[in-house]
């Protein structure tokens, strides 16, 4: 069998829109200022307790462990509310389905929480087009560690595998499990494309499906 995982923020959907409003409002809430969000938005990719981390040092505060516990259980309760900003890539849906249609068994591993993961895919409708989700507290370990994309192949139980994301952290996750990796151009990695390890780029998600046919050749 073949597979194909993807990374969730910055890949399948754009999201930070929506983590900059939560952030703002949690931080307004203790008069710690606000970001703006290309900041915040450079913050994304590590999961939620090192986003708040870096939101703490952006607006100049002093991190204790309790500041940080009540922002995180605070963001965390309005980030999984309905999505506001938040939109799917485009043509990320149809790519996903096309590969489906090839006979691909499709997975999910992200640094997101599972609670906020379901309720962003289950609001797009595309939740039941994951075999495998793996997400930030799903392991006790998180991306970039190796740890849970190898979780995710095993539980789509595939050979022949592709892991699609965004950043450095995806880049250095698919090179620690030693995964095939295309890179998506228009999400939110910070260093430039030729930085990154990947095997295969794309600007537009019309591209990837031959992408994966060649990383991961289809299940005959
Ligand atoms: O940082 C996060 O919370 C999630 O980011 P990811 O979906 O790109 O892993
Ligand atoms: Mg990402």
């Amino acid at each position: 069998m073949s597979g194909v995982v993807f990374d969730l923020d910055g890949t399948l959907i754009d999201s930070a829109p929506d983590i900059h409003l939560a952030a703002n409002e949690v931080l307004r809430a203790e008069g710690l200022g606000e970001l703006d969000l290309p900041t915040v938005r450079s913050f994304i990719g590590n999961g939620v307790a090192v986003l708040i981390s870096r939101c703490i040092e952006a607006v100049g505060a002093e991190e204790t462990p309790q500041l940080h516990a009540h922002l995180s259980r605070e963001f965390l309760r309005i980030y999984e509310g309905e999505p506001r900003l938040t939109r799917l890539y485009p043509g990320a849906e149809e790519a996903i389905r096309t590969l489906k249609g090839q006979g691909y068994r499709v997975g999910l591993c992200t640094n997101k929480p599972e609670a906020a993961t379901a309720a962003v895919l289950e609001h797009f409708g595309v939740i039941d087009l994951f075999d495998a989700l793996v997400c930030g507290d799903t392991l006790p370990a998180r991306k970039p560690d190796p740890a849970p994309l190898r979780h995710a192949i095993e539980e789509l139980s595939v050979r022949r595998v592709a892991y699609v994301g965004d950043s450095e952290v995806d880049a250095e996750t698919a090179e620690r499990a030693k995964v095939a990796f295309a890179l998506y151009t228009g999400g939110y990695r910070k260093a430039p494309v030729e930085a990154l390890y990947h095997d295969a780029r794309f600007d537009h998600f019309d591209e990837l499906p031959p992408i994966v046919n060649r990383l991961a050749p289809p299940p005959e």
